[in-house]
């Protein structure tokens, strides 16, 4: 969700408006997946390098993660409107207290919706996943005393914070940027990057729609390429 300070700065909001803007865009994207009938969403709400922000901005941000995490759960919300699991995925350890305490209770509350999963990374980075589930993958053999004794990619993978989705089939990172900022890196080898020149409040169907014609186009060339037998 890239953008929403420049957003501020170009409409001239206060700091800060820019990312509830931004909360409103990701309702109606979300929305709009769900009508579409897109199963996993996952986004990328807060990255262990913006720790590093000012302590103020820290501070606003975590407290708006806070009350928007708390109305996730209202019955009127799209979670429950649209049958929702909701998971917090990062070192939620991080995390102050009262956000992580609601980021718990918005996953309890969700457990039984089984429509669709909404996957929220919050003080997350990919480096620190993989790490984190190359560690516990080492803990896990020393504690088993497994005769097996090397670990393997399956795993890792059962211990990354991300084992309860499929890997994506499309990124979507606004502001025409074209990094992964350290997102989902393991999980991304096979997914298309799609970059509108839009900041992330700006964001709209047309763009939704876009990135999956655009998938369509790159996976029917990849199938005709499998028929074919040529590398891919
Ligand atoms: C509960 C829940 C899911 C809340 C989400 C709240 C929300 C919209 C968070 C976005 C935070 C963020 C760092 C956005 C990136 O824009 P930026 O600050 O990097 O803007 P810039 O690229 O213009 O500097």
């Amino acid at each position: 969700m890239d953008g929403n300070r420049r957003y501020s700065k170009q409409h001239n909001l206060i700091e800060g408006e820019g990312h509830r803007v931004g909360f409103t865009s990701l309702m109606s994207m979300l929305k709009y997946c769900y009508e579409l009938g897109v199963k996993y969403v996952t986004i990328y709400a807060f990255s262990i390098e913006n720790f590093k922000r000012s302590p103020e901005e820290v501070q606003s941000l975590m407290d708006l993660m806070e009350e928007k995490i708390k109305g996730l759960i209202n019955e009127e919300s799209i979670v429950n409107q649209y049958g929702v699991r909701v998971y917090f995925i990062g070192n939620l350890k991080l995390l102050s207290k009262p956000v992580r305490l609601a980021a718990e209770r918005a996953m309890d509350a969700t457990g039984k919706n089984s429509r669709a999963v909404l996957s929220i990374c919050i003080a997350y980075t990919s480096t620190d996943e993989i790490f984190h589930a190359v560690l516990e993958s080492c803990e896990e053999k020393r504690d088993k005393k497994d005769e097996k004794s090397v670990i393997d990619v399956t795993d890792i993978e059962r211990h990354m914070y991300m084992g309860v989705t499929p890997d994506p089939d499309i990124i979507i990172r606004t502001s025409g940027e074209t990094r992964l900022s350290n997102f989902l890196l393991w999980q991304s080898g096979d997914c298309l990057l799609y970059s509108p020149p839009v900041l992330w409040p700006e964001i709209g169907f047309r763009h939704l729609v876009q990135a999956v014609l655009d998938f369509q186009k790159h996976f029917c060339y990849i199938n005709n390429q499998k028929k074919i037998g040529s590398e891919v």
